[in-house]
């Protein structure tokens, strides 16, 4: 299987996502070559066996280096801007990175006959959907300037896939959650505002409280619904969609990638509370601006076309891994 020996450009992959993309591709047989400038990555979470370069997407001699040198076919776009609400603040800072940068990279890739391309982009896009579960086909009216400036690079790269030899799969991720399950990786971000990243610190101390943003939503128990997914199986998901995009050169993808159900806040909380056997202390406040009710993914285009198998669809699972990510986190803080 010469295909599974294949190098692969991975940007951003000393992030969270980016870093379990890494660790998949080399379970599976391929040889992932990092790219990231350690803005909010850590360099101890690319494997040392992994060829890591320091610096900017952008540096078109940088990317034309790695091509040659490590003889790279396809190339997962993970390096990003992350925080909404900054998106808000610093609107230039999310155009840049998100969209400009991305437009800079993908030209150094046409440029260097990389063909395939997979872009991490997000349910965001959607704004707030009339519909749900959201289906790949619904309006995207994003709300914040974090999704606008991925809706532009996903409109970017279906003109220039049209134009070029040149194929891509877009993959929008619900909300990402949990850590590798052998402890290799996780969330490791300083002050992170994502909930279930939160809840665990909380769990163990790190955190006095744990807030709840809305109890008045147009939800079961009225706390905000989101449709949490595994990070291992959102990297899985990017392996069959490199072999997808290799297989079939013609064809481009856009897809939802989440487990197609909703938790509210109050049952992730809720799940937390089991898994550790205590109760966290939980504050009730006011709505975070912009927060939809409900954000579910309808998934049945990724399960049909790439037939992706999710292994961790439980919501304590992803609880239990990403508990265990943090009680790793904490020693390598402390060393
Ligand atoms: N975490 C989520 O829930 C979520 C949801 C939807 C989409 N996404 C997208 O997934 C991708 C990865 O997100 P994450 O949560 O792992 O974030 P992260 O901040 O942990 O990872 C981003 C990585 O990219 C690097 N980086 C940023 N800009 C760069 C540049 N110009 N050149 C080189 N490296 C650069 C950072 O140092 C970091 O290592 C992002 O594009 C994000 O928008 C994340
Ligand atoms: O301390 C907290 C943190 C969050 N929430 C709520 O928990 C839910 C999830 O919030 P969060 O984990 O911050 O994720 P989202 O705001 O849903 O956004 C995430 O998921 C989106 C896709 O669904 C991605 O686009 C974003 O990048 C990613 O941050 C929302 O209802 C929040 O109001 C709380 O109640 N308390």
């Amino acid at each position: 299987m010469a295909q599974d020996k294949r190098s692969i450009l991975v940007t951003g992959g000393a992030g969270y996502i980016g870093s379990h993309a890494v660790l998949a591709l080399k379970d599976a047989g391929y040889n992932p070559v990092v790219i990231d400038n350690l803005v909010t990555g850590f360099r101890w979470a690319v494997p040392d066996d992994v060829p890591f370069y320091e610096g900017n997407v952008v540096d078109g001699a940088l990317i034309a280096q790695i091509v040659k040198h490590e003889n790279i076919v396809a190339a997962m776009h993970f390096a990003g801007s992350v925080v909404v609400p900054e998106s808000v603040e610093n609107p230039l800072k999310y155009y840049q990175n998100n969209t400009a940068n991305s437009r800079e990279f993908i030209e150094h890739l046409i440029h260097n006959n990389v063909r395939h391309l997979i872009f991490s982009s997000t349910a965001a896009t959607y704004g707030i959907p009339e519909q749900m579960p959201v289906a790949e086909d619904c309006p995207q009216i994003p709300i914040n300037p974090y999704g606008m400036s991925k809706l532009m690079t996903e409109y970017m790269l279906r003109d220039i896939s049209a134009a070029h030899d040149f194929n891509f799969c877009a993959l929008r991720y619900f909300n990402v959650a949990g850590a590798d399950p052998q402890g290799r990786s996780g969330q490791s971000t300083a002050g992170a505002t994502h909930l279930i990243k939160v809840a665990v610190e909380a769990a163990l101390g790190r955190r006095d409280s744990i807030g709840i943003f809305g109890t008045d939503f147009d939800t079961k128990d009225g706390s905000g619904v989101r449709d949490y997914i595994h990070v291992s199986d959102l990297a899985q998901a990017h392996l069959l969609a490199l072999q997808a995009l290799m297989n079939n050169p013609q064809n481009s993808y856009t897809l939802n990638c989440g487990y197609g159900h909703g938790f509210s806040v109050i049952e992730v909380l809720d799940a937390v509370d089991r898994v550790t056997n205590a109760k966290l202390n939980r504050v009730i406040q006011g709505r975070r601006a912009g927060d939809p009710d409900a954000l579910v993914a309808d998934n049945r285009a990724i399960m049909a076309q790439f037939n992706w198998t999710p292994q961790y669809n439980d919501l304590d699972i992803i609880v239990t891994h990403a508990l265990q990510w943090e009680r790793i986190l904490s020693q390598k803080n402390m060393a």
